[in-house]
């Protein structure tokens, strides 16, 4: 049997340990996630949760940024840390929260792109590398001339974010991981980016994980959804019918705070909003022996936090809940 195309997470757990107050806690930023993402087909899955519940963690070890403690990440059957770093960033391509972190502020974004299909050896004369970019620029809305001789200041975030995905698209990737790429942009430019990323899945044939608070931007592009809860994947499956009909009390519990006008009244933190309270609401939860969402949870069961549950299955979702234990 062909391995899977696209992105294997194994039994994956990243540790980390932090000093708050005066003691030093240890917890699993990113605990035992399994989860597979095509490129053949193309799917965007998209990574929901809370501030502190481990997605970036999980985005950074995928681009090998950082290293699992245990598991191990393959793509296409092959684990990521035997690539050549050249060839699996051909590959696995980055978008970042702030796309002025993509660029060098002080060289033009033409030549910045130039330089990158140069480096990665996508084609060697001058013409062909500028048809090159003119032709990323055009997937992205924007072509040769609207960039030329401009510096990254001199665009807005919006176009400047495009500039960044076209030229992650240089190197033909399979795959782009997209860590809260619309957070720091205008509302209102929000969704045409996310509406890229379906647009290049559709014709780019390009898988994408997004990550985001942002819920409703996630139910508008992704094929399938993950929910993290404290370093756990609690609930996974098809992004309409898991944000349609919520299942575990944390994503029913994310539904309602997107609902809510007032923020106040969906706050995370258990006791107030002083920083290291919050700190310790986050590391004790994520510390908690049994389900991370106990201590919130209006269903909450004494087995409950006695143990962390299993997955349990419904139709074609996933859930970490007691709750859903005659699913087993
Ligand atoms: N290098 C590190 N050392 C210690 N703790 C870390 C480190 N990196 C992340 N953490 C902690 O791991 C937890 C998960 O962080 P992570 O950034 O992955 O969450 P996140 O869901 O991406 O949150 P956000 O949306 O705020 O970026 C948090 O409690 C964070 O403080």
């Amino acid at each position: 049997m062909n391995a899977m195309e696209g992105i294997s997470i194994k039994n994956v757990t990243k540790t980390y340990s932090q000093r708050i107050l005066f003691s030093k806690k240890t917890f699993n930023a990113v605990e035992n996630v399994s989860l597979d993402i095509t490129t053949d087909p193309p799917e965007i899955f998209s990574l929901v949760g809370e501030s502190g519940s481990g997605k970036s963690t999980l985005a950074n070890m995928i681009l090998q940024l950082i290293k699992p403690d245990i598991g191990e990440i393959l793509l296409n059957g092959k684990k990521i840390n035997d690539f050549e770093m050249l060839e699996f960033m051909k590959k696995i391509q980055p978008i970042f929260q702030d796309p002025f972190d993509s660029f060098d502020p002080m060289k033009k974004t033409d030549l910045f792109i130039y330089e990158t299909v140069k480096n990665f050896n996508i084609a060697r004369n001058k013409d062909s590398i500028n048809y090159i970019i003119d032709q990323c620029l055009q997937k992205v809305g924007l072509n040769y001339q609207m960039i030329k001789g401009r510096y990254p200041h001199e665009f807005s975030g919006g176009q400047l974010q495009r500039i960044a995905i076209a030229r992650a698209l240089v190197v033909k990737p399979l795959f782009l991981v997209a860590d809260e790429p619309v957070s720091m942009l205008d509302a209102s430019l929000r969704i045409s980016i996310v509406n890229l990323f379906k647009q290049l899945k559709e014709k780019e044939n390009l898988s994408v994980l997004y990550i985001t608070h942002d819920l409703s931007t996630a139910y508008y592009i992704s094929d399938r959804i993950g929910v993290m809860l404290r370093g756990n994947l609690v609930e996974i499956g098809n992004a309409k019918e898991i944000l349609g009909e919520p299942l575990h009390p944390y994503t029913q519990f994310l539904m309602k705070a997107l609902l809510e006008p007032d923020p106040d009244k969906t706050k995370i933190s258990l006791f107030d909003n002083e920083k290291n309270e919050e700190k310790m609401t986050e590391v004790s939860e994520y510390q908690l022996k049994g389900c991370k969402y106990a201590n919130r949870c209006p269903n909450v069961k004494k087995i409950c936090r006695e143990k962390n549950p299993e997955y349990y299955y419904i139709k074609n979702r996933k859930i970490k809940c007691f709750l859903y234990e005659e699913f087993k």
